[in-house]
């Protein structure tokens, strides 16, 4: 069952940031082991800061500030404003302009905001010249993500994936931090300043940390694909699909089993594993970590055990919220990804989820609009759901259906569909043996 609205506090161990040989008085706790502060002391308060493109329609900027705010709730920080700033492209050395600086610098210290999240990754010395001005926590979107990440890896290997990513995410950003603090201490440019040994120090045992964690990915890769041998002999499907689109209520629903479903984004990090018989014919289910737009590379890099599961399946079912605005800006994006991990081209059936959502909101634009509030104006008139059926089944070269996992809408199709595609899978890769054979023989 979906457990709808669950409130977490957040308590990552080890978040990479806030490399500094001053702790701060208050503020988060230093980490005695590499110098990195855990972020999570409290109620974090935070503003977002994003540079879209200058051409870039209001309406997109306001959904991915709404997804970004959305992934700051997800770990703990409550967002007081939003700043944006229209820029051919971010500032190489501040990510925002001098005078949108001196505003969110003014708005920081005056409303004591504890960190401040930018919709991109930041480079190296533009976090520090960032944290030498703010003199607050700043996260870029990568590090919110990692930190989401490391909050929810429940298993060895998804913690070994996370921590890889965390370790690599630091690597680089030793050496900002320390040439920052030397200058306050002084030192000029040509001089050495202190520290200068210590950082060596410091990124010798990180990339011996990364070496490690490096390895012991790889014996667990060997693990699980002895594990994966042993599954021989029957079709294997991988749910696939935006973050937070409803693919483990899905996998709960089929499967009836209690994978863990709520309304935060990355709820599933792990990937669980079922085995499931429809009418006689049995399949490996897997749900799988959620997508999203700008996953950073190397998250996706150290996530090659989880995303194996996918890269491995036979069919993929592509779940879709077609209750969000942007869901065709999704469906690119997991296509997107899918391309990256070499996934692409694997048979797959588009399943379009929340149709009871997509219902409810439709009613309430129309409702709007006969009162006479229009909030939106540069909003396009939604299409009903019949007219969204017919234009999407008439436009995907994939088997499509809608549904509702919630309200168990569709279904039984659903189950048919899958049914069908998994038989016709099995009969071609495995033409000498019987569809229901494997799971008789079990
Ligand atoms: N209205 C509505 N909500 C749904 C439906 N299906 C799932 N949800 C809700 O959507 C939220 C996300 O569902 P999950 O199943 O956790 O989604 P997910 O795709 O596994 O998400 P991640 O693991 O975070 O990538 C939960 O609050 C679900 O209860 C649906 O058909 N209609
Ligand atoms: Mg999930």
């Amino acid at each position: 069952m979906a457990k709808k609205g669950n409130s977490h506090s957040w308590n990552p161990t080890n978040s990479t940031r806030h490399h500094s040989t001053d702790a701060p008085t208050t503020g988060p706790k230093r980490d005695p082991n590499l110098g990195t502060y855990d972020t999570s002391q409290g109620q974090e308060t935070a503003v977002l800061v994003a540079v879209p493109d200058k051409r870039a329609p209001e309406a997109q900027t306001r959904e991915y500030l709404d997804e970004l705010e959305f992934l700051a709730e997800t770990a703990g920080a409550q967002v007081t404003k939003r700043f944006v700033q229209r820029l051919d492209k971010p500032d190489i050395r501040t990510f925002v302009g001098e005078g949108k600086l001196a505003e969110i610098k003014a708005y920081v210290n005056h409303a004591r905001i504890s960190m401040v999240i930018f919709d991109d990754e930041l480079s190296p010395s533009q976090l520090r010249n960032l944290e030498a001005e703010l003199k607050v926590k700043i996260v870029d979107r990568s590090l919110l993500i990692i930190d989401i990440f490391a909050r929810r890896a429940k298993s060895a290997t998804a913690r070994t994936q996370v921590e890889l990513a965390q370790y690599q995410y630091l690597l680089p950003r030793l050496t900002g931090l320390w040439t920052h603090l030397d200058k306050q201490r002084g030192g000029g440019v040509s001089q050495r300043g202190p520290g200068e040994t210590e950082i060596e120090t410091d990124r010798r045992v990180v990339r011996e940390r990364i070496d490690f964690l490096k390895e012991k990915l790889k014996d667990f890769d060997k693990q699980s694909h002895t594990q994966r041998k042993s599954r021989g002999g029957v079709i294997r499907v991988a749910l696939v699909g935006y973050t937070n689109v409803g693919k483990s209520t899905i996998m709960n629903l089929l499967s009836r089993s209690d994978v863990f479903a709520e309304n935060k984004l990355f709820a599933t990090v792990d990937s669980t594993v079922r085995k499931v018989v429809l009418e006689n014919v049995p399949f490996l289910l897997s749900d799988t970590v959620g997508f999203i737009r700008k996953l950073p590379t190397r998250l996706i890099e150290s996530f090659k055990s989880t995303l194996d599961e996918i890269r491995e399946a036979d069919l993929l079912v592509h779940v879709v919220d077609i209750s969000h605005p942007s869901f065709e800006e999704h469906i690119a994006v997991v296509n997107d990804t899918l391309k990256d991990i070499n996934a692409a081209d694997k048979p797959m059936l588009l399943v379009f989820n929340k149709i009871d959502q997509y219902e409810l909101d439709s009613q309430a634009l129309k409702k709007h609009e006969f009162e006479g509030m229009n909030p939106d104006e540069d909003e396009i008139p939604r299409p009903s759901l019949e007219q969204l059926q017919a234009t999407y089944m008439a436009k995907m070269h994939d088997p499509v259906i809608f549904i509702s996992a919630q309200e168990r809408q569709n279904i039984d199709e659903l189950r048919a569909l899958l049914v069908r595609h998994v038989a016709a899978l099995h009969r071609q890769r495995y033409p000498n043996q019987g569809v229901g054979e494997f799971y008789e023989a079990e």
